[in-house]
């Protein structure tokens, strides 16, 4: 690993990272009166301690209801095959919702997709050895060579898979590096469309950061058609990948103000200070389990 790689940084003090003792479990489902209260006994009942917890209820009538909660179980790993059990009986057969109970100490597997842009990998890499990404990177993939000294000084191994006519073949290749091996692909301003097979067989969460406040500018050229409109604010979206281009459930927006006098050019130098930030953002929850997937949409227990 590089000298700066092992420079003592800053990690922010997340209180729980680290910590094997620590949970995350997150409940979702039709909404119905007592669902909290049924959640904190099954985890008192198997002597973990809530640390805090998050809620957002849809609506009163065939609402849906939707909870984050951070809890401490002493002998955690000992432990959680009960307290999954009871979660099943007492909220999952019982209360008809679905849950899922992650470690806070074991980091999200992250495999990080580019093409030639290297705003969003850099930034997504240098905020991870600064110890603001609780994740494990385990590669960058690109569809270009160009990167490949850059990711390389992150001590991140960098696997070039060209993209030729044949799209197919390079999924297929990349599907061998990515099953089994990863909890979430990061398109960062990674320029392929991936096929609906692809997501299907990759089996975990993509997400992606659209260069423009979605929905406008759908696709290809956002910043070309964004000079063409006369806007006055450029922005960035990352969304959950879908078959849909930039179609799929928004996580996290932003925008900047931009000025007529500005080519689109000088627009995409602004535009790309709000995606590396919307990114992270986006891949920052995600990995906590603040995001919560409804339909085509994200429930968000942002900080
Ligand atoms: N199935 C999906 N794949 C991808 C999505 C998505 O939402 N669903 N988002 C894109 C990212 N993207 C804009 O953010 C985007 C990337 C690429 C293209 C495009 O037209 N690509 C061409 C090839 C371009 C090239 O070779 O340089 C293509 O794939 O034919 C449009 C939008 C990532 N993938």
């Amino acid at each position: 690993m590089s000298a700066t790689a092992q420079v003592d940084r800053p990690r922010p003090d997340s209180g729980t990272r680290g910590n094997a003792n620590v949970g995350r479990l997150v409940v979702e489902g039709q909404d119905r009166p007592g669902i909290v209260s049924a959640v904190s006994a099954v985890l008192t009942g198997q002597g973990a301690n809530i640390l805090s917890l998050d809620q957002y209820s849809s609506g009163a009538s065939a609402g849906f209801f939707f909870q984050r909660t951070v809890f401490d179980l002493p002998d955690f790993a000992a432990r959680r095959p009960a307290l999954e059990s009871a979660l099943a009986a007492q909220i999952g057969d019982e209360l008809g919702l679905a849950f899922r109970v992650h470690q806070v100490c074991k980091p999200k597997r992250v495999a990080i997709f580019a093409s030639r842009a290297d705003h969003c990998v850099l930034d997504l890499l240098w905020r991870h050895r600064r110890g603001e990404l609780d994740i494990d990177v385990v590669c960058v993939i690109s569809n270009h060579p160009d990167l490949a000294d850059d990711v390389r000084q992150f001590s991140v191994p960098y696997l070039h898979v060209p993209v030729g006519s044949d799209k197919r073949s390079a999924e297929q290749e990349h599907l061998k590096l990515l099953r089994g091996n990863v909890d979430l692909v990061v398109l960062a301003r990674y320029m392929q469309i991936l096929s609906e097979e692809f997501l299907d067989e990759v089996g975990v969460p993509v997400i992606n950061i659209h260069h423009s406040f979605l929905p406008a500018f759908i696709g290809a050229a956002p910043y070309k058609k964004a000079k063409e409109r006369g806007v006055k604010l450029v922005g960035a979206t990352a969304h959950y990948v879908t078959k849909d281009l930039d179609e799929g459930p928004i996580i996290e927006q932003d925008v900047v103000r931009v000025t007529h006098a500005e080519t689109a050019a000088e627009l995409a130098q602004h535009g790309a200070d709000v995606e590396r930030l919307v990114l992270a953002r986006a891949v920052k929850w995600h990995c906590e389990d603040r995001v919560i997937r409804h339909g085509n949409q994200t429930v968000v227990f942002s900080r």
